[in-house]
């Protein structure tokens, strides 16, 4: 193969939204510019459109632990009873977008201030709203024209509340299905193989060693290296590559190249409590729905099946917590309850607590170790228990309570502040959102400088979730496509 301009480790969702802008940069009287993504392979036919099953949104759970999630799971969590907990991550073409729950939420303006501030000024909030719609204009979100009884009560309550904004969650849908994020590698070289660690010539990074059909080999690039791997996989390739912490990576027998302790450090992820109730809803819904919704699905992309389970919700308090109603019993589905389900899962926006991602050994076969740290910062437990009772109270005092039969989590006598955390500790779940792994910011123990570069080296770059300063106010993947669209102008020059 002739070598490449830019080589692009990762295929998910920042990798694809990089490769689509780095190469519409072709067009016109600019020189030709070649771009070339790597990413695992997943199976023979893993470069085709998933099948039809697998494009209604309500299938994303049974994709979670299939061929396209790497099954990764955390060190067990001292404050969550010492649960170990799975945290998936998408492989193939879209990355974790393959598996995830397809919810469009665009960046709020606490985000885009919080940006700006992480670049130290160099990067405006005006240039980031401006990339946010770029991202919008790529995905073209849906409106759902479907949503369960569950949705409908739950937001009918909200609507009155003053603090708070609740909606019905975009999709990042075409008619009704899961969007295909192959299309954006049109002008793209993509070779399936996974990435074990950057290599260089001084400090520049030229090229990746690669491990194809079990083989190891080379590639190299005239302009460099941008890291796409996602919050797990890219502070990996980095500690790999001999840029971390000096003493972590000599323990492993990796030559230091930058000594750089934050690399893996400041990992944060959405920690979510379900709040569950039984109800005397008319409509139970179902992973298997009837063939004539299927048809209602196929030829006018409505009815039930366009559900991605996580319909509806919105920022409450002022945008101190996320709620994600769900028609279902968010633990047990898709196995069948004894009456319709619904789950209001909540979530603080920004936790204090943050984690680690570190490697165990040099070998990029290793699963890397997780520790999320959740709750480890007392102060988001509080939090999290009076979001919970903000949550019953909304329920407890509006015409839900005539719906609710139940509640089963955390149920009616866990009352007490200790009780409930108890609940938490036992019952709160992943929801899927890590980043800062590699955190982006101009202050000098940033992994990740102002402009995506790695600190200390040339031609070498990082532009995903892992490069994020805290988490987003909602679902992380409008941001990251944001972050993707400002680095390829970066990158680019
Ligand atoms: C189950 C689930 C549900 C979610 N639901 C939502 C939702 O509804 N809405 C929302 O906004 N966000 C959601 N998310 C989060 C969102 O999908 C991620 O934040 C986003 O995909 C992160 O983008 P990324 O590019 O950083 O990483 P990813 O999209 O994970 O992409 C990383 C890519 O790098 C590849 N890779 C890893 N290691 C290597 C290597 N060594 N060599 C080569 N390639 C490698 C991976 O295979 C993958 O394709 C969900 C995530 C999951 C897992």
């Amino acid at each position: 193969m002739n070598r490449t301009d830019w080589i692009i480790v990762g295929a998910g969702v920042a990798g694809c939204t990089l490769a689509r802008q780095l190469g519409s940069q072709q067009t016109g009287s600019q020189p030709g510019r070649r771009v070339t993504i790597i990413e695992p392979c997943v199976s023979p036919d893993s470069d085709s459109p998933p099948p039809i099953d697998q494009q209604r949104p309500s299938r994303w759970l049974t994709l979670l632990g299939s061929g396209d999630d790497w099954n990764l799971s955390t060190e067990p969590s001292e404050h969550l009873a010492g649960r170990k907990i799975v945290w998936p991550r998408g492989r193939g073409i879209g990355g974790s977008a393959r598996i995830n729950a397809m919810i469009w939420f665009p960046p709020t303006e606490v985000d885009f201030a919080c940006w700006e501030s992480a670049s130290g000024g160099r990067r405006s909030i005006r240039q980031w709203r401006d990339a946010y719609q770029v991202a919008e204009s790529i995905v073209c979100p849906e409106s759902p024209c479907w949503i369960s009884e569950a949705s409908r009560r739950f937001l009918s309550v909200a609507e009155t509340l003053p603090d708070a904004s609740p909606m019905i969650y975009q999709r990042i849908n075409r008619n009704g299905r899961r969007l295909d994020w192959a299309p954006m590698l049109k002008n793209t070289d993509v070779v399936r193989a996974t990435v074990d660690r950057v290599l260089f010539k001084g400090d520049r990074a030229v090229g990746v060693s690669i491990i194809k059909d079990g083989s190891p080999s080379e590639l190299t690039s005239r302009c460099g290296v941008i890291l796409c791997a996602g919050s797990i996989a890219t502070p990996t390739i980095l500690m790999r590559s001999g840029i971390g912490d000096a003493s972590e990576l000599s323990r492993h027998g990796i030559d230091v190249r930058v000594d750089r302790p934050m690399v893996g450090h400041k990992l944060k992820d959405h920690l979510v409590m379900p709040v569950i109730f039984e109800t005397n809803f008319k409509d139970t819904f179902r992973l298997n729905p009837s063939a004539r919704d299927v048809a209602r699905w196929q030829v006018m992309g409505t009815g039930p099946v366009v559900s991605n389970l996580a319909e509806s919700g919105g920022l409450f308090r002022g945008g101190e917590f996320q709620v994600h109603v769900t028609p279902t019993h968010y633990l047990t589905f898709p196995a069948d309850s004894v009456a319709p389900m619904m789950t209001l899962a909540i979530n603080l926006t920004r936790s204090k607590s943050s984690g680690q991602i570190t490697i165990p050994s040099r070998d990029a076969r290793s699963q890397p170790t997780i520790h999320p740290n959740y709750l480890s910062d007392a102060s988001d437990g509080d939090r999290l228990v009076s979001a919970v009772n903000d949550i019953r109270k909304l329920v407890g005092q509006s015409s839900l309570a005539q719906c609710i039969t139940k509640e089963v989590i955390p149920g009616n006598r866990r009352i007490d502040e200790r009780s409930i955390k108890q609940s938490i500790a036992r019952f709160s779940q992943t929801l899927y959102h890590p980043v800062g792994s590699c955190r982006y910011g101009d202050q000098i123990d940033t992994p990740v400088d102002a402009d995506f570069r790695v600190r200390g080296t040339g031609g070498l770059w990082v532009a995903d979730a892992s490069a994020l300063p805290d988490l987003p106010s909602g679902n992380p993947t409008a941001a990251v496509m944001t972050w993707a669209i400002l680095a390829a102008e970066s990158i680019a020059g």
